[in-house]
């Protein structure tokens, strides 16, 4: 395992921080915090100044973003996608949520390259496999599968764009499917990564958002397992990083080199694992020796 220096980017305190998003034409890192029902930005040019920090309420759980090649954001909210005007805060619906907000929100998500918004569910309960997942594609949200999931996360594309990676947080497991890009669909699953959900030995966390770097590397949140764990894209654990947090949520590449690994956190956990670590719930970074790829826009 390397050796990684990990830093605080921002010092604010998320309940549930989640969805890091670079902006590399703006140098800015969006992120949300779930429980917040806020949007952030963080512009981490050092002219900023006090115009370094931004945040926006939502009207409902914010879970993921996309950046919109229109400008702004699309934020997937438990009540549907949305458009986030960065420069006025008009906030302009989409779509609506096609699912019992009752029982379920959206949660991760990634944009493929042609522009469609991929986006996964939680299903709230978590008594069943119930999450779904669903694509906003040109303005229109479509189901792509139902079922054999919990809490869906990790969701990331290869550089080649020929396979789709996918997480449920609560069965500890990561699939690959092959990817139509063209077709927009999915085929053939297979486990990539199967993690122990025996949390009374050695417990290493299960897998929540993800990233995948310009090598084909996998990056992913490993959520009460206080880690990142670096995976090839067969599923070889390749490296680690070690968090002063409990609870990592997300991943990012940024950096004018997309080469600073941004985390986000969660901050609402029981108070004696806050005081264990008092960094819960802040944006976290640390120089990675590869460059990330910065995520396709959302085209409407
Ligand atoms: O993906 C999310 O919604 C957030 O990262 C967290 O809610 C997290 O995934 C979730 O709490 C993990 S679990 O349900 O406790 O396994």
């Amino acid at each position: 395992m390397s050796t990684y220096d990990v830093t605080v980017a921002f010092d604010g305190v998320m309940q549930v921080g989640e969805g890091p998003l670079w902006l590399a034409q703006e140098q800015a890192l969006y992120w949300v915090d779930i429980d917040g029902l806020a949007v952030h930005r963080l512009n981490t040019r050092t002219d900023a100044g006090s115009g370094a920090h931004t945040s926006w309420i939502m009207t409902s759980e914010p879970s993921s973003l996309a950046r919109h090649a229109g400008g702004g954001l699309v934020v997937a909210t438990r009540n549907g996608f949305v458009h986030l005007d960065t420069g006025t805060g008009a906030v302009t619906e989409i779509a609506p949520s096609p699912f019992d907000r009752t029982k379920a929100r959206f949660n991760d998500g990634k944009p493929d390259a042609t522009g469609r918004f991929w986006v996964g569910t939680i299903y709230e309960p978590r008594d069943q496999p119930a999450a779904e997942m669903y694509v906003l594609e040109k303005g229109a949200v479509r189901l792509a599968w139902s079922g054999g999931m919990t809490n869906s996360n990790g969701l990331g594309f290869s550089p080649d764009n020929r396979t789709m990676y996918h997480a449920d947080t609560t069965s500890h497991r990561i699939t690959r499917y092959d990817f139509d890009l063209a077709g927009g669909t999915v085929a053939n699953p297979r486990e990539m990564r199967q993690f122990s959900m025996d949390k009374e030995n050695g417990y290493g966390g299960r897998p929540d958002g993800a990233a995948v770097d310009s090598e084909g590397n996998y990056w992913v949140a490993m959520f009460e397992g206080g880690r990142i764990v670096k995976l090839s894209p067969s599923g070889e654990e390749l490296d680690a990083i070690a968090l002063p947090v409990r609870c990592p949520t997300m991943v990012a590449f940024g950096g004018d080199d997309l080469r600073t690994l941004y985390i986000t956190t969660a901050g609402k956990r029981p108070a004696a694992e806050l005081e264990q670590f008092p960094l819960s719930g802040r944006v976290l970074s640390v120089r990675v020796p590869v460059a990330g790829l910065e995520p396709p826009a959302y085209q409407p």
